[in-house]
């Protein structure tokens, strides 16, 4: 280990002296503040050199009620260094660009900015269409995107709505009339999600898919201690017992796979099963891994930041209550169009994508030297485009960036800011924004719905505000929320 943590520190070192700053294109400077550099050249030394991976975020006691205290993009390092500011992955630099303009810049230009190199570990849990470049990825996109046509979303609305009953009606079971009873609602929503995208992807093979999901959520848990080391050069291919459990893990994942793909392949061959569900679109782009096992967890976190944000700010959970029983009653199942048209219920989700984005950075790498406002970076740069800090600036979203506000949405997405169009992404940003953003925000609806026809909410006293990061954003001492039956 001690040899290869030296290697890594000599590759580092390598970086930091084998590289000559570029400077920057005739401009007096970036508009930013620069670290203690003042020239606009890259990569500086002047710049933070602490590693802020997602696996070393931890909430501290500076967290408040809309805002997670501590995140690689939120705002100790604009605070120590300035809103331009590097950190070092091992070898790589990396550069957070805090800017909604330089952001926009980054996406309109994705020949020139591509997803970065995958290491060896991510690999497990984000290879497919998520990952692809170029033609590969539109090859991949173009097969996948019928599945995701609304239309189709449409017709998996009854899945989504028998998996909700189950989770309600055990949730009526377990919890008595006369007095509120506590529930931990992130395994509730994670055992929801799962079953939703178990079923619509996986049809017949659910079983398996859940099986699948389980496996990937204890991959997070593993890969989340890695990428605190995984900096350190060949520390993958230690044979630690994290590594050798998360191997086994991938060998079983795609065993499982395998079988599924080949009795899906056996039945499209044999004209038993149509190939237009999404496992079949799956098979047909050729994926032996679905990039399914995030969706999960980013529409559960999505869900249970809103019903802790709505224990937060009761107002806003009768509100929504009222919007709800005005369309489907105490009683009748909430159906497509009706979801499509709750407005208090949409600002309020969206306010929740906003305060606490299940993906809280997006990655992107310089193909080759290219010009970014008005600093050269070289190739194989990574780039930071921090959701987070964006969502909570201030100077986009007015003094009261960090309060519950859904009201700011009232008017639609674009003009809930200040002027910027990419000051709101919590799905990422055309051409390679979310596949399943439709069918995310469907299923929050109706499980939030389905919720609130039925129950009261408030936080309990054991609940812990502390968001922190295992790949998303979520509570890191559970959701722990007291229920009344209504
Ligand atoms: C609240 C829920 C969700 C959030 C916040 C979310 C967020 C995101 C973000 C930020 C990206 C862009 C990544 C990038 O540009 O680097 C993305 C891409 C993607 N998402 Fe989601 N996602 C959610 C739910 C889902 C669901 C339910 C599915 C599938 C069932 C899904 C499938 C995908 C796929 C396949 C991509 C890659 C698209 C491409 O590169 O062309 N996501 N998602």
């Amino acid at each position: 280990a001690l040899a290869v943590a030296l290697v890594s520190l000599a590759a580092a070192a390598w970086w930091t002296v084998g590289r000559a700053p570029l400077r920057a294109q005739g401009v007096g400077g970036s508009r930013y503040r620069t670290g203690s550099s003042s020239a606009a050249t890259w990569p500086r030394t002047g710049g933070s050199t602490g590693r802020h991976g997602p696996g070393r975020c931890r909430s501290g006691s500076a967290a408040t009620a809309s805002r997670p205290a501590c995140c690689p993009c939120s705002g100790n390092a604009v605070r120590d260094h300035g809103k331009l500011s590097f950190t070092w992955f091992g070898p790589v630099p990396r550069v957070m660009i805090p800017d909604p303009d330089l952001v926009r810049e980054i996406f309109n230009k994705f020949d020139q900015f591509g997803k970065p190199k995958m290491i060896r570990v991510g690999k497990l849990i984000a290879t497919g269409v998520v990952s692809y470049e170029g033609e590969k990825w539109a090859k991949h996109r173009r097969i996948l995107n019928p599945a995701f046509h609304h239309e189709k979303i449409k017709r998996m609305l009854p899945v989504f709505a028998n998996c909700c009953t189950e989770m309600v009606t055990r949730w009526e079971n377990s919890i008595s009339l006369e007095a509120a009873s506590e529930i931990d609602v992130w395994p509730e929503f994670r055992n929801l999600t799962g079953d939703v995208i178990s079923r619509t992807a996986f049809g017949s093979s659910y079983q398996e898919g859940r099986r699948i999901f389980q496996l990937q959520e204890e991959l997070a848990q593993y890969l989340t201690e890695a990428l605190q080391k995984l900096f350190i050069t060949g520390y993958w291919y230690l044979p630690t017992k994290n590594n050798r459990r998360m191997r086994e893990i991938d060998r079983e994942v795609r065993k499982i796979l395998l079988e599924i793909i080949g009795n899906k392949e056996r039945a499209i061959k044999y004209g038993e099963n149509s190939n237009d569900d999404m496992l079949g679109l799956l098979v047909e782009s050729n994926t032996k891994q679905p990039e399914l096992g995030m969706s999960m967890e980013t529409t559960s976190v999505l869900l249970t930041w809103t019903l802790i944000v709505l224990s937060m700010h009761p107002e806003w959970q009768e509100r929504a209550r009222e919007e709800v029983l005005h369309h489907f009653g105490r009683t009748r199942m909430p159906d497509y169009d009706s979801l499509s048209h709750l407005k208090i219920v949409t600002m309020i989700l969206y306010e929740v994508l906003r305060l606490y984005p299940p993906v809280v950075l997006l990655n992107r790498r310089t193909f080759k030297e290219t010009e970014l406002g008005g600093i050269k970076y070289p190739a194989d740069m990574n780039l930071i485009l921090p959701i987070l800090f964006i969502h909570h600036d201030p100077e986009i979203w007015g003094k009261d960036a960090s309060e519950f506000n859904p009201g700011r949405f009232a008017d639609g997405i674009s003009n809930a800011s200040k002027n910027h169009d990419v000051s709101f992404f919590p799905f990422g940003w055309d051409p390679r924004i979310c596949i399943g953003q439709s069918f995310a925000l469907l299923e929050a609806k109706m499980a939030l719905s389905m919720i609130l026809q039925r129950f009261s909410f408030e936080l309990s006293p054991s609940y812990i505000h502390a968001p922190y990061i295992v790949l998303t954003l979520r509570p890191q001492h559970g959701a722990q929320i007291k229920l009344k039956k209504i």
